[in-house]
């Protein structure tokens, strides 16, 4: 086959373990920084020039594109669609998948577990909007925060409603949510594949620490997952259309409840924590459903 792999930079490990991967099958992979592409769109022969070279016939594409990136990147996977390449993920998939309000709408219309949430931009009512998702404590995000820096636990009514205070003044979207205790600063991140869970860690916050970050200091390890958290993973990954997805989800008292979807989830963590060969997995899964002739995605823009 004839692989793409869409990334802003090669020496990284998911990048370099996706291209060993599938040299080691035997595959003419090339990677592709999306970012200084340019395309050619037209009904009759469209294509994607890079390097000054025409980039035509892939059998698949692999897309790796930083949320920075969304925007020109899901175009360029977009055109090598049109073009008629099987996508590891699709374009529309990625957009969904980051917005968060929109991926947690989609999750609760399927009837997957969710920590109860609300979401605000400029409310007066800040102590109805604290009781609709039960009352202190309370976990506050921002909507465009990453790697745990504006996410913030609220013990008391009170801090919770400065802490919405102080965001409502900088006009920024929140989600006020339940505080999930009892999964005590851990989480359980699910490498999806297809429509399986092909690794799976626990990632344990630093001591005192309620976020389970790698970034702000967390450790990882494996972890056994119940049939429930395996089948609410793939469904999760499934009703976002994502067909590679990193899934975190919170243990609970009544079950696995799904926190966030990664549509290019790292492979670093997850590899060297289990030992799994994630890339070989994804590659493998590609070799399944977009051998030649069978890319069949029948996409809606
Ligand atoms: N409702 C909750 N109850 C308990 N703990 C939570 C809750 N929400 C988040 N956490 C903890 O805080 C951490 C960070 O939250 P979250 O993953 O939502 O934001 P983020 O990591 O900043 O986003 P991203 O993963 O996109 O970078 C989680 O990994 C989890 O350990
Ligand atoms: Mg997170
Ligand atoms: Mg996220």
């Amino acid at each position: 086959m004839k692989i793409a792999i869409l990334s802003q930079d090669p020496k990284l490990y998911s990048t370099r373990r996706l291209r060993e991967a599938a040299e080691n099958r035997h595959h003419d992979v090339q990677v592709i920084n999306f970012m200084r592409c340019y395309m050619n769109i037209t009904s009759h022969q469209p294509f994607v020039i890079y390097q000054g070279q025409r980039l035509e016939n892939f059998d698949a594409i692999i897309p790796r594109i930083g949320a920075s990136a969304t925007f020109y990147g899901t175009a360029v996977v977009r055109q090598f669609e049109v073009m008629g390449g099987f996508s590891a993920n699709t374009s529309q998939a990625i957009s969904r998948s980051r917005d968060k309000l929109r991926s947690l709408q989609i999750l609760a219309r399927k009837g997957i577990g969710l920590p109860v949430t609300g979401f605000a931009h400029a409310t007066q009512d800040i102590d109805g909007l604290i009781e609709t998702v039960g009352g202190a404590p309370v976990v506050i995000k921002l909507l465009e925060g990453t790697q745990g820096i504006g996410v913030v636990l609220a013990e008391t009514h009170q801090a919770a409603k400065s802490v919405i205070e102080a965001f409502r003044g900088l006009d920024a979207n929140i989600l006020v949510q339940e505080y999930i205790a009892e999964a005590k600063g851990t989480d359980i991140r699910c490498f999806v594949v297809g429509e399986k869970v092909v690794a799976a860690m626990k990632r344990q916050g630093a001591e005192g620490e309620f976020r389970s970050n790698l970034h702000r200091g967390g450790k990882a390890d494996k972890v056994r997952l119940t049939p429930e958290e395996r089948s609410t993973a793939v469904r999760a990954a499934k009703a976002m259309g994502l067909r590679v997805a990193g899934v975190d989800l919170l243990r609970s008292n009544h079950g696995p409840l799904v926190m966030e979807i990664n549509s290019s989830p790292g492979l670093e963590g997850i590899e060297k924590t289990t030992g799994v060969d994630v890339a070989g997995k994804i590659i493998e899964y590609l070799e399944k459903n977009a051998a030649p002739g069978k890319t069949t995605d029948r996409i809606q823009y």
